[in-house]
């Protein structure tokens, strides 16, 4: 079974199993014409690390000038397009402090595609706390293969800097995550802030492509002739 989560054309999202064993819900899921895919990425750390300015700045390009602890979740959306596929990346800004987070926790967990773990370059407590963080993550069956990625948010700071790059760089690779160093302030990062998300969107989009292409070889029903067998351009 593989969760999917799409959205038909007229733009109503809903949250549907699809048992990649059946060639009818696999073909309907899959066709383009009609719906779009949505990657469910979550966005997890400390309070005040940047989350919500990092998910600011990817969705809407810009660094929001006033923020507010963020209760709950917060949604934010942007299509993208990947090798002629429009995709929704549907981001989901998690509350970093726990009275706001509470009863939340199994939300953010459920059907997630991928999860971004953010630190504070100028903060080693939040970079030490990543690991409780992970915990939650892996507490809540978060698949192996469900790709994640490490950030170090605020690096314009640089005279504040706490967490050294070979730090991280050795946490991140002990952990099987890429690390981005960046800083959803400075403008001249926000490329780099894109890539994170991106380079997410990317995996997912040739992960489940493998996935389909193994599903056609077991079930010869299954016709998937908009699924090519391209290379991924994925940059990461
Ligand atoms: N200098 C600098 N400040 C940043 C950066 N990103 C965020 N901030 C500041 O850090 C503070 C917290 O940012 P938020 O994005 O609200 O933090 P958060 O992780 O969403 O916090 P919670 O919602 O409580 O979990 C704000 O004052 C931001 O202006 C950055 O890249 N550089
Ligand atoms: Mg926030």
């Amino acid at each position: 079974m593989a969760n999917e989560t799409v959205e038909n054309g007229e733009g109503k999202a809903n949250i549907r199993n699809a048992n990649l064993t059946s060639s009818l819900d696999l073909s309907t899921s899959l066709d383009h014409s009609v719906q779009t895919r949505i990657f469910k990425i979550i966005v997890i750390g400390d309070s005040n690390v940047g989350k919500t300015c990092l998910t600011f700045r990817f969705t809407g390009g810009s660094f929001p000038e006033k923020t507010e602890a963020t209760i709950g979740v917060d949604f934010r959306e942007k299509a993208v397009e990947i090798e002629g596929e429009k995709i929704k990346v549907q981001v989901w800004d998690t509350a970093g402090q726990e009275r706001f987070r509470k009863s939340m926790v199994e939300h953010y967990y459920r059907n997630v595609h991928a999860v971004v773990f953010v630190y504070d370059v100028t903060k080693m407590a939040s970079f030490q706390n990543l690991k409780t963080w992970i915990q939650e993550c892996n507490g809540h069956r978060v698949s192996p293969s469900v790709p994640r990625v490490l950030v170090g948010n605020k690096c314009d700071l640089i005279d504040q800097i706490q967490v050294p790059s070979n730090t991280a760089l050795k946490f991140a690779d002990a952990h099987n995550m890429l690390l981005f160093e960046t800083s959803a302030k400075d403008p001249k990062e926000s490329q780099n802030v894109d890539s994170i998300f991106m380079c997410l969107a990317c995996r997912l989009k040739a992960q489940r492509s493998l996935l389909y292409r193994d599903v056609e070889r077991e079930d010869g029903r299954v016709k998937l002739s908009h699924e090519p067998e391209v290379k991924s351009n994925c940059p990461c």
